[in-house]
This record gives C-alpha cells, structure tokens and sequence, in this order.
C-alpha cells in the first residue's frame, strides 16, 4: 500500500497582502523524490518552510505522517528536515561548529556528534573548509553545509531547497547521487527548484507552482503528454504529397501538419505510439519512408505552457 508522507490540505500562507500559497491540495507519497517548481516568488519557499515548521500556514493545514504542522509541531520536526537556501545559523562561526549544534540538536550525543559530522563532511568534502568563517565561504561550499545537515540528520522527510544552485557540475552530480541514495534508504524527498534539468534527472512527481497556485502535477513524461500537439514527428518520403496529405486528413489525434521537400512535420501527442500508426500507412500506400525523427517537448515546454511565464521572472 503506498503510504502519504505528506498531506497538504487547503494549505494557504498569506504575508500582509501577498497570498504567497494559495489553498494548495497535494499529497506525497513515502519514498519518492517529488519536485516542487516554479519561477522565483511563486511560493516555493513559503510552502517548505511551512512544511518545516519555520511558518504556520494562514489557513488549511499541512500533516506530515498524520501530524499537524499547525498543533504539532515538536512531533513533525522529528520527522522533518531541510536544506535551506543558505545556512541561516549565523550566530555560528565556522561549519564545523555549525554541524556539530545542528548533531546536538537532532539528538546524537557528543561522541556521536563528532564522529558522524566528521564522516558526512568528508563525504561531502568540506573537512578542510571546517575552521573557516561563513563569509569565507563559496555559495556552493555553503550550500554543502546545509546539505551535510540532512545527511547528518537522516529524517524520515527530507527537503531540499534549490539544492544545486551555485554549485560546480561534479558537485551537481554527486548531490544528485546523494539524493537519490536517501531514496533507496526509504527517505520521501522535496527537492524545490527552477532548474529543469534537475528535475528531469531525479525527480519522480513534479508539481508546477505559479503565483502560488497548483498549476500542474504529475509525472514528467505525463506532464509532456498533456500539451497539445507537443511532440513532433518528422517523416521524411519519397511519393505524392497529395496522397500523404489525404492519409493525415483521415487519421485521428493529428494536430497540425507542415510540408517542405518531401517532409512532413506532424504535430501530435504520445509521438512514439503514432509514429509506428503513420508509418504503417505511408508503407501501405506505397509511399516510401526515408528517415523518421520524433522530438518530445522540454520539460521547460512544460513549464512554458503551465506557468505561461518565463522561467525567471517574479
Ligand atoms: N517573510 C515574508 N514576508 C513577506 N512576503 C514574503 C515573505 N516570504 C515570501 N514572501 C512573498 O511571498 C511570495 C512567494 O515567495 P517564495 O519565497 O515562497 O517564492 P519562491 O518560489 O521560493 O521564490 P524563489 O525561487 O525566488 O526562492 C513572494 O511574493 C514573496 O515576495
């Protein structure tokens, strides 16, 4: 049976007279890697701070394994943990410090603590940024930092905002790799981010957040599916054009087609699947096929025709 990790229900949080996320229904499922997106200012950040307890919601509520964000706060913290955008305890001075409270904090004792903020920031290779100070620091170093206090932590719901922003490519992948791994562990993942990319390559679920609303929501390739006429399958042929435009007239599900120079681009959805339908006919009227290609739209299509903004703006 797949269990709900997390329930938001009619979740809504509105700062003086910004309505930031507005009455949000969604559930999400243990052990899955979700992703939340959406431009920047689209509420992202206000629905996982909610999440973690940091904000209460105005209206609605949010329940983590049954418990409320709202009344239960002590209990979902011990469920709960996040990566912020940027380490926010800054009455610390070095990451070493930093990581060693936060291990105090989540309940190892003092050995514990030292042992394992040792292991993750060798794992994460922050060992030898450990007696800097903060400003010191790189975004993406930082970014580690906040990083290393979920893998220090090991919650049942971990969060992560933006977690690559900043960051070089190796390091990109290997938090990929990191995520994923907390995954196999059975760990629920939010990974809230605009950079498709990303998403595409580790998240199970998306949901699509605009002007904090729910927009879309699902799995990347039914997402792609829901945009009309968003695949293209390109026929190149040897034969009459005539012929081959009185084929695609009598099938189903065609959106729009273009001819130049013995080609065709045909403008459909689920690409794949009716490819093989077309060709089979074209081969049946004896129209030769030279060369098939299929293009799926971009999850930035997607977003594109979700949010019908531009990926960066506010
Ligand atoms: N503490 C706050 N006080 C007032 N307004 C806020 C506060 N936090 C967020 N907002 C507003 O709520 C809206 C949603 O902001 P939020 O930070 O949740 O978006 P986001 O999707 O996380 O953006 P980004 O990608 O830039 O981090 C914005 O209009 C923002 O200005």
């Amino acid at each position: 049976m797949v269990t709900k990790a997390i329930e938001f229900k009619n979740f809504t949080k509105v700062f003086g007279s910004t309505i930031a996320v507005d009455s949000l229904n969604l559930d999400i499922y243990e052990g899955e890697i979700f992703g939340l997106l959406g431009p920047n200012g689209s509420g992202k950040s206000t629905t996982l701070l909610t999440l973690s307890t940091v904000y209460k919601p105005t209206r609605g509520d949010i329940y983590v394994y049954g418990h409320s964000v709202s009344r239960e706060g002590d209990i979902v913290r011990r469920y709960v943990g996040i990566a912020f955008q940027e380490p926010k305890a800054l009455w610390i001075d070095t990451p070493y410090e930093l990581l060693e409270w936060h291990a105090r904090v989540v309940g190892y004792s003092r050995s514990e603590a030292k042992q394992v903020v040792k292991e993750v920031m060798e794992q994460l290779n922050l060992w030898e940024h450990r007696k800097k100070m903060f400003y010191q620091l790189s975004g993406g170093t930082r970014k580690k930092i906040e990083i290393a206090k979920v893998l220090i932590q090991r919650p049942k719901v971990a969060i992560f905002d933006e977690p690559t922003a900043q960051v070089d490519v190796i390091t990109k992948h290997a938090l990929w790799d990191i995520i994923r791994g907390l995954r196999e562990e059975g760990t629920t993942v939010i990974v809230a981010t605009n950079d498709m990319f990303e998403a595409e390559r580790i998240c199970e679920r998306i949901g699509i957040i605009f002007k904090g609303r729910l927009r879309a929501l699902g799995r990347v390739e039914e997402l792609k599916d829901q945009i009309p006429g968003g695949d293209i399958v390109e026929i190149q042929f040897e034969g009459d054009e005539e012929k081959v435009k009185r084929l695609l007239d009598s099938l189903s599900e065609i959106g729009k087609y273009q001819f130049s120079d013995h080609r065709v681009r045909i403008y459909l959805n689920k690409g794949e699947e009716k490819a093989v339908e077309i060709i089979n006919n074209f081969t049946s009227l004896n129209i030769k096929v030279k060369k098939v290609m299929i293009q799926e739209p971009t999850l930035d299509d997607v977003f594109f025709y979700f949010t019908g903004s531009m990926l960066k703006e506010g």
